[in-house]
């Protein structure tokens, strides 16, 4: 154990003066989580100091490899568990080695050390005294003197580090914080070096431990006495805050500004002190020939994202260029639409008929369309029609031991269940459809080749950079892809706006469908959105249509009018599933947290306190409450925005719960998730649910408050996607002030680079690449190049949050001074992409919402509040 470890100990000790124990051999395992080291074991007690009469106790804690038959002390306390009473709950444990002479002799001289005689043994203990084991864990080399056989002692080294090294290694991660999750995580990182590299450089876990943030590892350094002026932290700060940028704005690339900004915020605020604003320029530069980051005239990427927005554009070249060996003749395509629409008696109009024929006869198509334009009817025509020209029979059944020829995939579960629906074909989620786990370490994961002719990926605009790159590269070169979404949708939650930056391109074959066929008698939600996406309210926004009212409220008016409104909704029959309550903000009177409250308690009150139900971080888990996954989990088949339904909930003292643990049991449409406490921060209630998360999803009806309060969530895209979501009935309240805001703000774009990459992939020059810097022109130098351009860029620029720390004025300085210094220009070497040579940049670094179903007869109006009816 090292000094620091041992301060660590002693720090608890320190605040736990009664340091109770238990000695005694593991007789048998409990229960052995498979994720994490929680345990449960029987010991029998050999020795103790908790008033302990019995001959075995369970001890319970985070044990990695736990042998049987062996002997463990164990440090903790003593706990009363509602059903299986005292347990010793422990804190720390270690293989029980023997300290006297002779116990150590028997020890090293028994089974365990091969090789190793009774009189050898005895020459080990002379030499190195009763702490042995720790001396020679310390430092394998005392053995020198010893003259061991270079086999024999590295199994006596091997055998000691096994039997006492893991325990040392779990019991310092726990005395650094981390619980069970993550200590196993991070040592199946590093294994027997766990210790040594945190102590070496705890920032090494923000970069290789999913959950490990800057702040954590930052904590430890503290404890360490690393220097807060220390390469490695400074390193650390910037790739945090370019990921924290990226993310917070959905970018691929920030700029030097902004990020030498926040990045001294964040490790002055940290420690409490200043940081030379060069020398964290100078670490951007280190970043940039590590190949972590990379500088690109003047943006800045994380490298996986630079790598993944030029795979993106290679990829989609190589699937165009590859020429058809028997292209379909014009006559074969006519005549193939012609069946396909006698068969589903639809007449496509010219810009329909237009989409099936250049996705039919393209190796990659877009198609975009608002709702109700025939988006779901042309997925269906080109199913049918592909069946008919590549003679596919569309019955999966006879797929029985070869892949079904066309696949089709959605990136969220209810997105790619509706695809099932509409089409009757199999449809899965892309991650599902790649076989990604979630836990692969890199957007460069090969995954798995896909099989079949045909693609389809419907809801594209919520797919992103990422995933996107890691589709592409799955395609094979002679499947035809087909990608339809709608470009006017809120962009992916993930870094980038794929499907926009593709539309952009005109290389790419594309069509928009523009006729909107669902609207009429039936629908003026469609007409509505239609408006809102080209900038306007119409003029009967306020007058109640037989699908959807306005009801005018302020913030405060909210809550009550939703209750009131999902009150009458639920007498009318809606379940909590038909009733979707969407907000742009989790916070205040009309915020989603206080509306899920308010409609929880209308469509699952609690009946009485003996109800099965649980609190956690202020909200009441109940069994048969609406509940939303807020991120992706392949490993369980759940994705952000998927919606489930409490079936269980098990509390430790059930007497049937055997993990004695609290768990919720979630049914969604594809499978049930058991949520162990360290997972509820993926669960929110979903009656009422960001604009944000319903994406991909439709409701029967859709209750929308736009008030003030959202201020700069009032956006057109927003509004937009909000109102897309509603398939029968959309009940908006609020001020028409707020709606008008939102129709008149125009979608911020996100920062990406995209569309230029597929220009550059392709060879094209266009005007506005020529106000760029040339690729090969003299490098831009330094913090000024590009904090400069940030000061300048306008619209489209997200903007900076201000921060808690903007009034500190050292900070601010600080940047300007490194925006003065000319002098500390640096720039890396050219390093080349993955790309072919000619697409080699330069690289820089610049320190630089069907017909009303079962509807009749109600109206939106009768779900008004009496007040204003
Ligand atoms: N050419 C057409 N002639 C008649 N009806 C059509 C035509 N195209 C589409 N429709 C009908 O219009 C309605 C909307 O079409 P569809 O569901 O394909 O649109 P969508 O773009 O997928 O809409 P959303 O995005 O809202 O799901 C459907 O009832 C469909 O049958």
């Amino acid at each position: 154990m090292t000094d620091e470890q041992a301060n660590l100990f002693s720090d608890d000790v320190g605040r736990n003066p009664v340091s109770h124990f238990v000695v005694g051999k593991v007789a048998a395992t409990f229960f052995s989580s498979s994720d994490s080291f929680y345990k449960v074991l029987l010991v029998k007690v050999t020795e103790q100091n908790i008033d302990w009469s019995e001959d075995e106790i369970v001890v319970t804690g985070n044990f990695a490899d736990i042998q049987e038959e062996t002997t463990y002390r164990f440090t903790g306390r003593t706990v009363t568990h509602p059903k299986y009473g005292v347990q010793f709950q422990a804190d720390n444990y270690q293989n029980e080695t023997p300290t006297t002479r002779s116990g150590l002799i028997a020890y090293l001289s028994g089974n365990d050390f091969p090789g190793l005689g009774k009189r050898t043994a005895e020459r080990i203990v002379d030499t190195l005294g009763e702490d042995a084991i720790d001396k020679i864990l310390a430092d394998p080399k005392v053995l020198k003197p010893i003259g061991l056989r270079a086999g024999v002692q590295a199994t006596l080294v091997d055998t000691l580090t096994v039997n006492n090294g893991l325990e040392q290694t779990i019991i310092g991660l726990n005395a650094y914080g981390f619980g069970s999750r993550l200590a196993a995580a991070i040592y199946a990182r590093y294994q027997g070096d766990t210790l040594a590299r945190i102590q070496e450089n705890p920032y090494c876990l923000v970069e290789d431990i999913k959950g490990v943030g800057f702040k954590k590892a930052d904590q430890i350094a503290a404890q360490l006495n690393i220097d807060p002026q220390a390469d490695e932290r400074l390193k650390a700060a910037l790739l945090t805050e370019i990921d924290e940028l990226c993310v917070a704005n959905g970018d691929t690339y920030t700029t030097a500004k902004p990020l030498l900004n926040q990045t001294l915020q964040l490790l002055e605020n940290a420690r409490h002190v200043r940081i030379d604003p060069d020398k964290l320029a100078d670490q951007l530069v280190v970043l940039a020939k590590e190949n972590k980051i990379v500088g690109d005239e003047n943006r800045i990427y994380l490298r996986g994202l630079y790598e993944a927005e030029w795979r993106v554009a290679e990829q989609l070249k190589r699937l165009l260029d590859e020429e058809d060996e028997h292209p379909l003749t014009d006559k074969a395509v006519e005549s193939a639409i012609q069946h396909v629409s006698c068969a589903s008696n639809i007449t496509y109009d010219a810009s329909q008929t237009a989409a099936l024929k250049a996705a039919i006869t393209s190796h990659v198509f877009l198609l975009t369309g608002g709702p109700g334009t025939g988006k779901t009817t042309i997925i269906r025509g080109l199913v049918a029609l592909y069946a008919e020209l590549h003679d596919v029979v569309l019955d999966v059944n006879q797929y029985k031991d070869e892949p079904f020829p066309i696949s089709l995939a959605a990136p969220t579960g209810r997105a790619a269940k509706r695809m099932a629906e509409t089409t009757g074909l199999p449809a899965s989620t892309i991650h599902r459809l790649l076989g990604l786990t979630g836990r692969e370490d890199g957007p460069e994961e090969p995954s798995k080749e896909l099989q079949g002719g045909l693609l389809i990926i419907d809801e594209m605009s919520m797919v992103d950079t990422v995933l996107f790159q890691q589709l592409l590269t799955s395609i094979p070169s002679e499947m035809q892809v087909i990608f339809v979404g709608d470009k006017d949708q809120l962009p992916s939650v993930g870094a980038g706006q794929v499907f926009h930056d593709l539309l952009q391109f005109s290389e790419l074959p594309q069509i928009e469908l523009t006729t909107i066929y669902r609207q009429g008698n039936d629908s003026s939600i469609i007409p509505l959105a239609h408006a809102i996406k080209d900038g306007q309210l119409p003029a009967d926004f306020t007058v109640n249509q037989p699908d959807r009212s306005f009801i005018s409220c302020n913030a405060y008016q909210v809550n009550h009018i939703i209750e009131q409104v999902v009150g009458k909704a639920k007498a009318k029959g809606f379940s909590a599933d038909d009733v979707q309550i969407l907000a742009p903000m989790y916070r205040g009177t009309a915020g989603i947290d206080q509306l899920n409250t308010t409609v929880q308690n209308i469509f699952n009150p609690l009946k009485s306190a003996r109800q099965k139900h649980l609190t956690y971080n202020g909200q009441d888990y109940r069994v048969g409450d609406k509940v939303l996954h807020l991120v992706n989990s392949p490993e369980d088949n759940v994705f952000n925005g998927d919606i489930g339904r409490i079936v269980g909930i098990d509390l430790a003292g059930d007497p049937h719960n055997e993990s004695k643990k609290d768990q919720i049991t979630i049914a969604f449409d594809q499978n049930e998730v058991t949520y162990q406490r360290s997972d509820w921060n993926r669960l929110t209630l979903a009656y009422s649910m960001s604009i944000h998360k319903s994406q991909g999803s439709q409701f029967k009806m859709v209750i929308l408050p736009m008030v003030p309060q959202f201020s700069r969530m009032l956006q057109r895209n927003l509004l937009y996607t909000a109102v897309t979501r509603a398939e029968q009935m959309l009940i908006l309240l609020g001020d028409i002030q707020s709606f008008e805001r939102s129709v008149t703000n125009e979608s911020v774009n996100r920062q990406t680079t995209l569309t230029k990459r597929l220009r550059q992939v392709w060879g094209i020059e266009t005007s506005d690449e020529a106000d760029e810097p040339e690729a090969s022109a003299e490098p831009a130098t330094d913090v000024e190049a590009a904090a400069g351009d940030s000061e300048t860029t306008t619209e489209g620029e997200p903007t900076q949050a201000k921060s808690e720390n903007d009034d500190d004025v050292t900070s601010a300085q600080s940047v300007e001074m490194a925006a003065d210094d000319g002098e500390s220009g640096a720039s890396t070497a050219a390093q080349p992409t993955q790309g072919p040579t000619v697409l080699t940049p330069t690289l820089v670094l610049s320190r630089q919402i069907d017909p009303m179903i079962g509807m009749a007869g109600i109206k939106p109006t009768d779900f008004m509040p009496q007040a204003t009816n």
